[in-house]
């Protein structure tokens, strides 16, 4: 009945624009049935939000944010308030809130698949596209829809198949994600002729394609790369971290599929100015398709500097046990080892930020996961630790202006305390959860007919006689 309340509202916008492309695009029979509650919801709320938007502008859309500085300009717009970005908020100090929703909040709030256990992923999609709370049927709703696409064309999984195993996995998910642009229903409809005030549905369309292929293929690169190529199909009962560890091979350990849905949850959404999350608003408002966009975001994502650091922060540490020959170091050998890292002019791996002034919620979260789950891991210890000597030693230097922990410095303790071992895969799994948030928010990028980026940039010299 959703599904059909759905294709009504399509059905009348579609009348307002010429396609005949419309018609067929609704008689393809997997988007009709994909076509359920949450679109038709998203349908509902975004008259409104056009509106606001529309109130905005005419009521102070000529206000300023605040001065642009050559600081700024300089030292990568920090503190420049210049973009838009609904699905989450950063606050410097109390750190993320989704939607409006503390990290708290969202673990109350979001239907769990276990009593007081960690959300379903697919309820915090649901509050990414919506601002809504779901309920448990509509959480289902989305397990089930997502399931139902989840399957990827066999020349993609032969192209998987032929990496390198030495190709770094994010590199793979990235040339996965821009060989699955072949079925890009956005990009196939642009070729159409689609009217700009559809755009919307084919992304929400793409979108979610994408989210519900990610794990099969993230999986797919784990095990070619780590586990000699094993490919387990979809489950359709289950939901999307159970079905994900199950591709992992960790589906029988109920301690892991509890960790990927906290993991899923926290890395979704950080703002709208973190790479991963400007690249793909960036590249998405040049109207490429969301596979082209995600693929952008993630090789940001892949950076040393953002979603790498979690594989970094492992690294360093097994690197620091082996040069030290423990598995549970000093306070004493860590405050040795860190002044020898930044002695070589490298960063501390997992803290500093370029926003928050705290500890990061996402850390304090996983870190009570980890209280209740593997108090005694050796390497948690060394993880508790490190937050005890790293921002005492940070501070000292003098210019770190966060020398708290952020999400990365966290993440890889609880992934190896349940097997999954593998560095250079963290980031294909933090790739994963990002693309909820991301994805969620260029639907609203189309919906709300925001135009291409493009922030004017100035020579060294012209800034030089601008002040002369
Ligand atoms: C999901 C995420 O993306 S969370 C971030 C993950 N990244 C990391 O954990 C890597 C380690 N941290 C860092 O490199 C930084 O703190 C960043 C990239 C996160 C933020 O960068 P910035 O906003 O530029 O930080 P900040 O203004 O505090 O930097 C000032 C100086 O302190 C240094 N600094 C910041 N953090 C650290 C650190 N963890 N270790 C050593 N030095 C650091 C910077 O490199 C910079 O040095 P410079 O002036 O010689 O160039
Ligand atoms: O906000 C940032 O700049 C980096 C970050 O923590 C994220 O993207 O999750």
């Amino acid at each position: 009945m959703l599904a059909q309340r759905s294709c009504a509202i399509f059905s009348k916008a579609s009348k307002a624009s010429t396609a005949g492309l419309w018609s067929s695009f609704l008689r393809n029979k997997s988007t009709v049935a994909a076509a359920g509650s949450l679109k038709a919801r998203l349908a509902e709320l975004i008259p409104l939000k056009q509106q606001q938007l529309k109130e905005l502008k005419t009521n102070h859309g000529s206000k300023s944010l605040g001065e642009v500085t050559v600081d700024m300009a300089i030292g990568g717009m920090r503190g420049a308030k210049v973009l838009l970005w609904d699905t989450s908020l950063l606050d410097s100090e109390e750190g993320i809130r989704f939607r409006g929703y503390s990290i708290p909040e969202v673990k109350q709030l979001l239907p769990a698949a276990v009593e007081g256990g960690e959300p379903y992923p697919e309820g915090m999609l649901w509050l990414l596209m919506t601002g809504e709370v779901p309920t448990a049927a509509q959480v289902k709703s989305i397990s089930e829809d997502l399931n139902s696409r989840a399957v990827i064309p066999e020349f993609v999984e032969e192209l998987l198949d032929r990496c390198p195993r030495d190709l770094h996995p994010m590199s793979q998910l990235s040339l996965a994600l821009n060989a699955l642009q072949r079925d890009s229903i956005f990009a196939k409809a642009y070729k159409d002729g689609i009217n700009k005030k559809l755009y919307w549905d084919p992304t929400f369309e793409d979108s979610m394609n994408v989210i519900a292929k990610l794990p099969l293929v993230a999986a797919r690169i784990y095990q070619n790369v780590f586990k000699g190529g094993k490919a387990v199909p979809v489950d359709m009962s289950v939901d999307y971290s159970q079905n994900f560890a199950n591709m992992l091979g960790f589906g029988e350990n109920k301690g892991f599929v509890e960790l990927l849905r906290l993991y899923l949850v926290l890395h979704t959404d950080h703002e709208g100015g973190n790479v991963s999350a400007h690249t793909t608003h960036l590249v998405g408002s040049a109207l490429s398709d969301p596979y082209l966009s995600l693929a952008a975001g993630l090789n940001g994502l892949a950076g040393p500097l953002h979603g790498l650091a979690n594989q970094e922060v492992l690294r360093w540490i097994l690197n620091m046990n082996k040069s030290l020959n423990t598995n549970n170091p000093t306070k004493e050998q860590i405050t040795n080892y860190c002044n020898e890292t930044l002695a070589s002019g490298n960063v501390i791996p997992g803290f500093g930020h370029a926003v928050l002034r705290k500890t990061d919620p996402r850390y304090t979260s996983q870190r009570e996961f980890a209280l209740k789950h593997l108090k005694d891991d050796p390497l948690f210890q060394t993880v508790s630790n490190m937050y005890e000597v790293v921002p005492q030693i940070l501070t000292k230097q003098g210019k770190v202006k966060n020398p708290w922990p952020n999400v990365d410095a966290h993440s890889g303790c609880l992934l190896c305390h349940y097997g999954l071992l593998e560095q250079d895969y963290y980031t294909v799994m933090f790739g994963v959860s990002r693309a909820f948030g991301v994805l969620s928010q260029l639907v609203w990028d189309r919906a709300l007919g925001l135009p291409i980026e493009r922030p004017k940039s100035m020579t060294m010299d012209s800034l030089t006689n601008m002040f002369k």
